[in-house]
């Protein structure tokens, strides 16, 4: 059984001449790594925006998990998908903390419970011992993992990534490529990378969907 499957999405913004989506299909494996590649405007934010619940009147379907997100009749609400997102900016909240970033995700946890996979969580991005630092007192590249960190740490069965690089300096974007992808599949989390970037998507995942 597929763990993601897109059936047919199409989707037009307010006002909008045409289809931005137009019969948009695509399945997922459970732990495979998906890079959405095309050039700009044809979507690909879109579809993650699509995917986490934040445009309604899509139609289609989406199943995540076994479980239908979108369909005629069904339309769950973001914050019941289940999905993780990393933004291109990063969307760290600027006036909180590394551990209350990444624990403000964390719900129906005890107290302990939410330490010990703020802990783990930043163990896997060896970024130990930054849980007091402000995201402005981080590195653009450490607060991209901080980013992940928050995005994986609720146990994502969807994990997106909107251009996770381009902020990134060429020398470095190889070497957070290699990391990022080893961090995912240690997590075994389903994702899909939107980038623009052949070699970003050739880095990180295991099969490249073009949408151009
Ligand atoms: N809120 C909006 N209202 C109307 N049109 C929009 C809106 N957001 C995006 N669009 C249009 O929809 C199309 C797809 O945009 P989208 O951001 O998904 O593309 P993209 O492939 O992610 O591009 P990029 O790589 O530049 O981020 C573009 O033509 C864009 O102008």
């Amino acid at each position: 059984m597929m763990h993601v499957k897109l059936e047919d999405l199409k989707f037009k913004y307010d006002g909008a001449q045409s289809y931005t989506i137009d019969g948009f299909s695509l399945e997922i494996e459970e732990g495979e790594i998906i890079a959405l590649l095309g050039d700009s405007g044809c979507g690909k934010s879109t579809i993650l925006r699509i995917l986490s619940g934040l445009e309604d009147r899509v139609s289609g379907r989406i199943e995540i998990g076994g479980r239908a997100v979108l369909s005629e009749s069904v339309f769950v609400e973001p914050e019941h998908r289940n999905v993780g997102l990393v933004f291109q900016d990063y969307g760290l909240f600027p006036h909180m903390t590394v551990e209350q970033n990444i624990v403000y995700g964390l719900k129906g946890m005890s107290k302990a419970e939410k330490k010990e996979r703020l802990c783990e969580v930043l163990k896997l991005v060896k970024l130990e011992g930054v849980e007091k630092r402000y995201p402005h007192e981080l590195s653009g590249g450490q607060q991209q993992r901080i980013a992940l960190a928050r995005a994986i740490a609720p146990k994502p069965k969807l994990l997106l990534m909107d251009e996770p690089f381009s902020n990134l300096d060429a020398g470095l974007k190889k070497k957070i490529r290699e990391e990022l992808r080893d961090i995912i599949k240690s997590e075994g989390i389903t994702s899909i990378i939107v980038t623009h970037d052949l070699e970003d998507a050739e880095g990180t995942s295991d099969r490249i969907v073009s949408m151009n």
